[in-house]
């Protein structure tokens, strides 16, 4: 049976006052409402009430104004806040100021009885106080569609706690933006972030730069290292492209989550070690463990709280919101401010943007860059579209023009070779290079082509069966054909 309560509500809204009236004496509840902030803050500071729901906005005062008194008065009383401003600060703020929980309208009222009931039923715990942060009020994320408020509202729960987070999503759906956020807005803010790609580190080198090495510990190690866990202590760990961890690193990342100690590479002492993982992948790891090529008891122990980021597509809503974003940013760096027209805004709307917000990101700056009249139009955005080869994941879009792809892979063999000092390294490494730059180029030539396999043949120079065995062989499973 749902436990009852006495529940204050407070909106200036008669209508949803009379909605949840409704609805909650449905449910079994008491229920107070008010039009105001002061009513409700008497009726709290009377020690009347055993949740509160209010809005945002009143006509008196802010509830985030409010929440902080409340608690102080309170620390045990839950409330929670709704609001119809649904942007990620609106969230953060919520969660800053200690509510219990954040609606963002229009809701469900089965959700909110949902939310009412847990909250009555939990024992009664009085939070830290935390002090609501005038940080800058710039949003790293952007948009305010349904599946974007699903993600924020599961942020701002997630950065109280120091639970591991497994983010995945196609490429440039702001994995590690929202990494950065997890960290930035939550209780680790003061520690450091670190982040890794293991797509870009070599295979050899990655369980020494994340656990650190001792001298001695293989041909070459002539000083002690310290490795990535070390240098995020008291911080967050951002392990990206984590389906491309080595075997051996991934057995020694289980025994930090199980044990929360970990030895460096030739080390034999466990150094117990605080730090936040969130691990992002845009591969399928349920493929990689069935392959053999993920430990299935480190996938659990990662995806305590997976978040899925909605591809650009699932929320073309979006896209008007972060077009004005990246106008603005581009102003920001000295370009001149630029409109697009309705149908302009319509066009892209309706595309399909296989490189998700990066692709659209670099479309603005394009846009910002090349255009020099302030209205762009529809006709400009449909050329844009189909000439625009993106540049591929992971690739900076400022990569220096003297910046060749041999430079990059030459300075990774330099730094493995240093690794082994005097010594060789072991043999077989012509293999291993071809092998490890197959993986990123074979996807950057269907990320530039937007996943046709025919284009993609043709940029890469290699027969189309060719490729699509490479494509299955690689494990590549996020472009899918498009017929063009
Ligand atoms: N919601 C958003 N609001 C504003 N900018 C965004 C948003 N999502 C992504 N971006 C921007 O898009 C670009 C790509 O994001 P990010 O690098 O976080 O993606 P990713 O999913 O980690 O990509 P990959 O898997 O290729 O590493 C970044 O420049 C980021 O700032």
């Amino acid at each position: 049976m749902n436990p009852h309560g006495q529940i204050l509500v407070a909106d200036d809204d008669a209508a949803i006052r009379t909605v949840l009236s409704q609805a909650l004496s449905r449910a079994g509840h008491e229920v107070r409402v008010t039009s105001n902030a002061g009513t409700l803050w008497r009726w709290v500071a009377a020690g009347d009430g055993d949740l509160v729901i209010t809005d945002v906005v009143m006509p008196d005062e802010n509830a985030f104004d409010m929440l902080p008194r409340i608690r102080k008065a309170r620390p045990e009383l839950p409330v929670i806040v709704m609001s119809a401003q649904n942007t990620f600060m609106t969230a953060i703020k919520a969660s800053e100021s200690g509510a219990y929980e954040y609606l963002p309208k229009p809701f469900d009222l089965s959700e909110l009885i949902n939310v009412v009931s847990r909250a009555l039923s939990e024992p009664r715990r009085a939070k830290a106080s935390q002090r609501a942060d005038d940080q800058a009020e710039s949003m790293p994320l952007v948009g305010r569609s349904a599946a974007m408020q699903d993600i924020y509202r599961m942020l701002a729960r997630m950065m109280q706690t120091d639970l591991t987070v497994m983010i995945t999503g196609e490429s440039g759906t702001g994995k590690e933006l929202v990494a950065r956020a997890l960290h930035e807005y939550g209780r680790r803010k003061n520690g450091p972030f670190v982040a890794i790609n293991m797509a870009a580190i070599p295979r050899d080198l990655i369980e020494s730069e994340l656990f650190g090495h001792e001298r001695g510990a293989f041909t070459g190690a002539q000083h002690r290292s310290s490795g990535r866990f070390e240098q995020a202590e008291g911080g967050t760990l951002f392990l990206d492209e984590i389906g491309d961890m080595p075997m051996e690193a991934q057995t020694r990342l289980l025994r930090v989550l199980q044990q929360g100690e970990y030895t460096t590479v030739g080390g034999r002492t466990p150094i117990k070690t605080d730090v936040r993982i969130v691990a992002a992948t845009n591969k399928d790891l349920r493929v990689l463990i069935n392959q053999g090529l993920f430990r299935e008891d480190l996938f659990y122990r990662l995806n305590v709280v997976p978040l899925r980021l909605p591809a650009l597509r699932e929320r073309s809503e979006d896209v008007p919101d972060l077009v004005r974003h990246f106008f603005s940013r581009a102003e920001a760096e000295g370009l001149q401010a630029k409109r697009i027209t309705a149908d302009g805004m319509e066009a892209l709307k309706r595309y399909a943007w296989p490189g998700n917000v990066r692709e659209l990101e670099n479309l603005v700056r394009r846009l910002a860059a090349l255009y020099p009249q302030d209205e762009i139009s529809r006709e400009n955005i449909e050329a844009e579209l189909s000439a625009g080869v993106e540049p591929a994941p992971n690739v900076p879009s400022n990569i220096p023009e003297e910046f060749t792809i041999g430079q990059a892979v030459e300075q990774n063999l330099q730094r493995y070779f240093k690794m082994f000092g005097d010594e060789l390294p072991p043999s077989g490494l012509y293999d291993r290079v071809i092998t490890e730059v197959e993986y990123p180029l074979v996807l950057a030539a269907l990320a530039a082509t937007r996943g046709n396999q025919i284009r993609a043949a043709d940029l890469l120079g290699v027969n189309r069966n060719t490729l699509r065995k490479k494509i299955r062989d690689l494990g590549i499973t996020h472009y899918r054909e498009t017929k063009r």
